[in-house]
């Protein structure tokens, strides 16, 4: 049986910005089947590995490709399109006013606000199953800017997945959710996970409990440089969680779900 392709293969890469190395000789590939978890304390690199995924941001070192295209040798506008990305640094682009199935529906065009374009009936369609599907069909007509945080987590997660990507990229989706909020979304994105026909998926977390059960792989990165990576059962183990946050902690897990905490001597 042949392996299902890689969408993402990043070999040797490092960003530097001045005398800082953000990403320091990032080895990393993710195949369509797989869905991954990237952890870090503040600072790991874990956004700027992100970036790169979503050929936002271009290695200064080493080579990246993102389905099958190397950064820095293809156009990234017609990239970027097949690739779903969902994150603070898109939410803050959207202009306040504009709606949540505007939000949606202006990923078809890789843009943040409705200006001039014309969308066809089935765009907003889509845009309006995409919301109804992520729970969140009923404030369609809301400005963005007015919704709830949990809200416009989900109105963003149904806008990065608005041109049907190859590649979904959520980065801290679960960022400044109540307890309540949070559970419904890592139930909502593990059902996505289990969904055969999903994209391939990374997310990036600081918290185990935001971990949705179905992910199969975990990436471990601390100083910009991997501690670990492989399948979660193997990689995700008190020792290498330890290490990446350089504290003792301990980890725990019932039915796919997980914890750390510090270990008490
Ligand atoms: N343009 C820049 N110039 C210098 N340093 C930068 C620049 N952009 C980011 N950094 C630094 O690079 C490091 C990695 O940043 P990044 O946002 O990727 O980390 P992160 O793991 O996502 O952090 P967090 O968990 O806090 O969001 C941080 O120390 C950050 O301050």
């Amino acid at each position: 049986m042949t392996n299902p392709p890689t969408v993402l293969n990043l070999s040797g890469v490092s960003v530097r910005r001045g005398r800082k190395m953000l990403l320091d000789d990032v080895s990393f590939q993710v195949r369509e089947d797989e869905r991954w978890v990237i952890l870090g304390p503040n600072g790991a690199g874990k956004t700027t590995l992100l970036q790169i995924a979503a050929a936002r941001l271009f290695p200064t070192v080493g080579s990246a490709e993102v389905l099958d295209e190397t950064l820095g040798r293809v156009d990234v506008f017609e990239l970027r399109p097949r690739i779903g990305l969902c994150s603070n640094a898109v939410a803050n682009t959207m202009p306040a006013h504009e709606t949540a199935l505007n939000v949606v529906v202006t990923a078809a065009y890789g843009v943040s606000g409705r200006w001039r374009e014309e969308y066809e009936r089935l765009d907003e369609r889509r845009a309006f199953d995409l919301l109804n599907a992520w729970g969140v069909g009923t404030v369609f007509d809301r400005p963005f800017a007015t919704l709830s945080e949990g809200e416009r987590k989900r109105v963003q997660i149904a806008r990065s997945l608005m041109t049907d990507p190859e590649l979904l990229l959520l980065d801290e989706p679960g960022a400044g959710l109540d307890l309540a909020g949070r559970e419904s979304l890592v139930s909502s994105i593990s059902e996505l996970a289990e969904w055969e026909g999903a994209p391939a998926t990374v997310l990036v977390t600081h918290h185990l409990e935001e971990i949705p059960p179905g992910f199969t792989h975990v990436l471990l990165l601390r100083d910009g440089k991997v501690v670990e990576a492989g399948p979660i059962e193997q990689t995700l183990t008190s020792e290498n969680l330890s290490t990446t946050f350089d504290m003792p902690l301990e980890l725990t897990e019932r039915s796919g779900r997980y914890s750390a905490f510090m270990k008490q001597s």
